[in-house]
C-alpha cells in the first residue's frame, strides 16, 4: 500500500525535475530544441507503432499512427491500452482491467475513478516488473507524454526480450543517448529520469539509496535540496529567480489540478455504495490513488475518520448511558415493587395471624361449647331416663279393638266410658245393680286410636334401649283381641299401618346415624315363638324352626 500511494501521490520531486529540465534545456542548449522536438516524436511514433501491432483495432479503430503528443496521451488516458498491452507482454499483470463503453476511444467518458483504477494498476505492474514508470498524472496534461514512452519503450524491449526466450540478462537500453534524464540504462524512479542527467556524486549518492523520490520524508528534501543545489551551481545567478519562479508556479500549477481532481473523485465516491464486492473495490482504490493531492486533503482524511470515529464513539457511550439509565431505572421499578410485594405479603402474614388466632378463640369457644353441649345431653339422658322410671319400669296400655266387619256386640259387655287411663266396663250381670267398673292403665286407646299413637307412647322406650337400658315390650290378650295388629299391623301393610315393631327397628335405626359420629351400635335380631310351652326360633334358615330346649 505504501508503494502505491508513493507512485500516485503528489511529487514535488518530479515538478522541480521537470522544472529544472525546461530550464537547462532553455539556459545551456537552445541549440538542441529541434533534435530533441524530433527524436521524442519519433520515440513516440515507435511507442505508438508497437502498442497498434500490440492491441490490434480496439473499440473499433486502430490506435494512432504517427500521434502527436496530445492524441498520444489521449488514447492511453483510459489505461485500457496499457493494461491490455501489459496483459499480453506478461498475462496476469493486471488482474482486472475496466473497459470503457464500445462508443469510447479516448476514455474521456470513464469516471476519475475508473481511469485511476487502470492507470493505478498498470503503474503498479510495471513497478513490480522493474520497469521505468511514470505518473498517473502524466496522463492529465500535455507535455508529459516523455516518461509515458518511456515506460512503453521499455515495456516494448523487456517484450522482445521475452519473446526471444528470455535469453541472458534483460537491459533496457534503447535509444536513450539522446533523451532527457535516459542516459541510464535502468530507470525505476519518477524523479531518475532527471536524476540521471545530472553528474555530480552528490546526487548519485543520494538515488542510490531505495528511498522514494516522493513529497514526503527527509530523503525527499534532501533530494531536492541535492537537485536544485547541483542545478544552480551550474547556472548563472541571474537564472536563479526565474527558476524558483518556475518551480513555484509549476507546483501550484500541480496542486490546482490534483486539487480539482480529487474533488471529481470525492463527488463520485460520495454516491450511495451498492453491498457488491466491485463496489468495494472502488472505495479502495480512491483512498490509495490520493495522488499528488493537496496535503491538506490527506491530512484531513485521517483527522475526519477520526473524528466520525470519534463522534460515533461517543453517541454510543450515550446510547450505553441511555440504556444504562434505563435499566437502572427499571431496577428502581423493581426494588419499589418488591418492597411493595414484601409490605404486601408482611400484611397479608399479619392478617392471617389474626384470622388464626380469632379463629383459635372461636374454635375454643366451640370446644367449650360442645364439652358443655355433651355434659348438658348426658344430663339430659340422665334425667329423661329418670323421667321413664318415674313413670314406672312396667307400663301396662289397653288398646280396645273396634268391631270387625259383620261383627255385632253381644249384649255381654260393653265400653262404658274411656278416660286418660280409665275404661269403664259395663256388666250388670257380674257387677252387681249398677253393671259397671272403671279399669285403671298408664294409657287407654280406643277403637278409633291409630298405630302411630300407640307407638308414641313406646318410643322413649326405645331412646332408652340406645342409652344402655333394657327394654321389654309385648302384647297381652285373647285370641282375635289384636295383638297382631298392633305389634306388626296387618296383613297388607301400609306406612300407616305399620306396627310397634316396624317403628321401633326403623326409630332404632334413625337414633343409630344420628349419634354415628360419637357412639358406634351394633344391632341383632331375633324371632321366637313360644307356643304349648315351647320356644321355637323363627328365623332359622336351615330348613325346620329350632326348638330350644327349656331348662
Ligand atoms: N285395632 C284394630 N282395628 C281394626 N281391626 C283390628 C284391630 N285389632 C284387630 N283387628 C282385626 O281383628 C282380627 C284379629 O286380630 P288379631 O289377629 O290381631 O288378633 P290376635 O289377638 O292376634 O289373635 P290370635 O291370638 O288368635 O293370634 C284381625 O282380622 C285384625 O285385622
Amino acid at each position: 500500500m505504501t508503494s502505491e500511494i508513493n507512485d500516485l501521490s503528489f511529487s514535488v520531486v518530479s515538478i522541480v525535475e521537470d522544472v529544472l529540465q525546461q530550464h537547462s534545456t532553455r539556459s545551456s542548449d537552445v541549440a538542441l530544441v529541434p533534435q530533441i522536438v524530433e527524436e521524442s516524436s519519433l520515440r513516440r511514433y515507435e511507442a505508438a507503432g508497437w502498442l497498434r501491432e500490440m492491441i490490434g483495432v480496439s473499440n473499433g479503430r486502430d490506435f494512432p499512427t504517427d500521434p502527436s503528443e496530445e492524441d498520444f496521451r489521449l488514447g492511453l488516458r483510459s489505461g485500457i491500452v496499457l493494461c491490455n498491452v501489459l496483459n499480453k507482454v506478461n498475462p496476469g499483470s493486471v488482474s482486472k482491467v475496466v473497459e470503457a463503453p464500445d462508443d469510447v476511444v479516448d476514455g474521456a467518458a470513464l469516471s476519475a475513478f475508473q481511469y485511476f483504477e487502470n492507470i493505478r494498476n498498470f503503474l503498479v505492474a510495471i513497478e513490480e516488473m522493474g520497469l521505468p514508470s511514470f505518473e498517473a498524472s502524466d496522463m492529465e496534461k500535455g507535455g508529459k507524454s516523455v516518461r509515458i514512452v518511456n515506460c512503453i519503450l521499455a515495456l516494448k524491449s523487456y517484450s522482445e526480450w521475452k519473446l526471444k526466450g528470455e535469453n541472458g540478462p534483460w537491459r533496457y537500453g534503447v535509444s536513450m543517448k539522446n533523451n532527457f534524464g535516459m542516459r541510464k540504462p535502468f530507470l525505476r524512479k519518477n524523479s531518475e529520469p532527471f536524476v540521471n542527467s545530472i553528474s555530480r556524486d552528490p546526487l548519485r549518492d543520494i538515488t542510490s539509496t531505495d528511498q522514494p523520490l516522493c513529497s514526503e520524508g527527509n530523503g525527499d528534501s534532501r533530494s531536492i535540496n541535492a537537485l536544485v543545489r547541483s542545478f544552480i551551481s551550474e547556472r548563472k545567478h541571474d537564472d536563479i529567480p526565474n527558476v524558483v519562479e518556475s518551480v513555484l508556479n509549476k507546483v501550484m500549477e500541480e496542486f490546482q489540478q490534483r486539487l480539482s481532481i480529487q474533488n471529481e473523485m470525492m463527488k463520485s465516491c460520495s454516491k450511495p455504495i451498492p453491498e457488491d464486492d466491485s463496489s468495494c473495490e472502488t472505495v479502495v482504490p480512491f483512498q490509495q490513488c490520493d495522488v499528488t493531492q493537496n496535503e491538506e486533503a490527506e491530512e484531513n482524511s485521517p483527522s475526519q475518520v477520526v473524528e466520525q470515529n470519534f463522534q460515533r464513539t461517543k453517541s454510543e457511550h450515550y446510547e450505553e448511558q441511555e440504556i444504562l439509565l434505563k435499566q437502572q431505572k427499571h431496577i428502581q421499578e423493581l426494588k419499589q415493587t418488591l418492597n411493595t410485594t414484601k409490605a404486601g405479603i408482611k400484611l397479608l402474614q399479619m392478617k392471617y395471624q389474626e384470622d388464626f388466632f380469632h379463629l383459635g378463640k372461636h374454635l375454643n369457644g366451640l370446644a367449650h361449647a360442645a364439652t358443655g353441649y355433651k355434659r348438658v345431653l348426658e344430663d339430659n339422658r340422665k334425667l329423661y331416663n329418670l323421667v321413664q322410671d318415674l313413670k314406672g319400669n312396667i307400663r301396662v296400655y289397653c288398646r280396645v279393638r273396634p268391631f270387625l266387619p259383620g261383627q255385632k256386640p253381644t249384649g255381654l259387655s260393653t265400653v262404658e266410658h274411656i278416660d286418660e287411663g280409665t275404661i269403664t266396663i259395663r256388666l250388670p250381670s257380674k257387677y252387681g245393680k249398677e253393671g259397671s267398673k272403671p279399669f285403671m292403665f298408664n294409657k287407654v286407646f280406643g277403637p278409633s286410636a291409630t298405630q302411630e299413637e300407640v307407638f308414641s307412647d313406646m318410643q322413649p322406650l326405645v331412646r332408652s334401649v340406645l342409652d344402655g337400658y333394657n327394654v321389654c315390650i309385648f302384647a297381652y290378650g285373647q285370641t282375635g283381641s289384636g295383638k297382631t295388629f298392633t305389634m306388626t299391623g296387618p296383613k297388607e301393610l301400609t306406612e300407616e299401618s305399620l306396627g310397634v315393631n316396624y317403628r321401633a327397628l326403623a326409630d332404632l335405626f334413625l337414633l343409630s346415624d344420628q349419634r354415628k359420629d360419637t357412639t358406634s351400635y351394633e344391632i341383632s335380631v331375633q324371632m321366637l315363638e313360644i307356643y304349648n310351652e315351647q320356644v321355637r326360633d323363627l328365623l332359622a334358615t336351615d330348613g325346620q324352626p329350632k326348638r330350644y330346649p327349656l331348662d
